[in-house]
């Protein structure tokens, strides 16, 4: 995109650079970087009716700039400045950007898929393995001083055999299904999508309907994107039609489990037990899961790695680097693929 007379283009930078400082500098050497001094909503939106952000064409954000700009809704595109074309989000989940807001502006957005797969796999199969093992109960007795607890842990179970049901089958659930084959899992799946006959071969996973991983499943974990479409898609009713004593394994996005309706589903034994690293109110988490031994609780860390840390932010500056040197966008979010 050549800037409007020759100028150098500026890029708005919401949140902090931590691992890919080379990658940022190549970006710096291009455009003029302009970092907001405000680190709350009210704040960032009299900033940018001052006219701090003019001229910017670009955004970079991270999940953490949330705290100080809000959701980037309708609002906040209103108060940024009419220059802004891009928002690349560093992060595979992007529910902190309202897409249709910014499609209705032409302002296109990107996040950074297939960088985050491996290590929030890994994370979801360590999350399932703990639950499986019933070792947040050992974990929690031998932390107070009590080894295994006055009561020991039931027996947990192996995941050879078992059937593990992946619900949304982008990169993440088919990297864990890949993960799960190894440790003898049978893989069913159900997606929006049913990926083509040689890809279920090549992976080994069988598609399913919903209602039938429901009830099929002996581990079911969650990897969809959080939207309108898939808010609480599992909810009081969806674990009324599960198998009794089924494990639930959330790594997607809290809300895509209506977490009420899961502390329910423990406390009277139809979910047996849970591994989540991501909760629907963040950073708070329901006081019933956080009582609840038999729930294994990681503070959204499923891409916490330096590794994979790093890769999300080259990732995320790729596209921004695109975006200034071409107008287009390495990895657009696939609502915006017609744009
Ligand atoms: O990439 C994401 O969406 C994350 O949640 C990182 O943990």
């Amino acid at each position: 995109m050549t800037p409007v007379h020759g100028a150098r283009p500026k890029v708005l930078l919401l949140g902090v650079i931590e691992h890919a400082h080379t990658a940022w500098a190549s970006v710096a050497e291009i455009a003029d970087i302009i970092r907001p001094a405000s680190t709350d909503r009210t704040s960032f939106l009299e900033e940018a009716a001052a006219g701090t952000f003019e001229g910017s064409i670009a955004a970079y954000r991270t999940f953490d700039s949330f705290d100080a700009t809000g959701k980037v809704d309708a609002e906040l595109l209103d108060a940024l400045p009419r220059s802004i074309r891009f928002i690349c989000h560093n992060g595979a989940g992007y529910d902190q950007v309202d897409v249709q807001a910014c499609t209705a502006r032409c302002i296109r957005v990107s996040n950074t898929p297939t960088a985050v797969d491996d290590a929030t796999a890994d994370i979801a199969i360590f999350l399932m393995l703990g639950a499986m093992r019933n070792l947040g109960v050992g974990m929690a007795a031998l932390r107070a001083g009590e080894w295994r607890g006055v009561n020991a842990p039931a027996l947990g179970h192996d995941p050879q055999g078992k059937v593990l049901g992946i619900l949304g089958m982008g990169g993440i659930g088919r990297n864990m299904a890949k993960k799960a084959l190894a440790f003898g899992m049978k893989i069913r799946y159900h997606n929006r999508t049913r990926l083509d006959a040689g890809v279920e071969d090549e992976l080994g996973v069988k598609y399913v309907a919903f209602d039938e991983l429901l009830a099929g499943s002996d581990v079911l974990s969650v990897n969809l994107p959080l939207n309108k479409n898939t808010r609480h898609i599992i909810s009081e009713r969806e674990f009324a039609k599960m198998k009794k004593g089924i494990v639930m394994v959330n790594t997607a996005r809290g809300a895509v489990i209506d977490e009420a309706a899961l502390v329910e589903a423990l406390a009277s034994g139809q979910v047996s037990s849970a591994g989540l690293d991501v909760y629907e109110q963040e950073p708070s988490v329901h006081p019933g899961l956080l009582s609840n031994p038999r729930v294994i609780l990681v503070p959204h860390m499923g891409t916490w790695t330096v590794e994979t840390e790093t890769k999300m932010e080259e990732w995320a500056i790729s596209n921004i680097r695109l975006a200034i040197e071409t107008g287009k966008l390495r990895s657009i979010v696939p609502e915006q693929r017609d744009m």
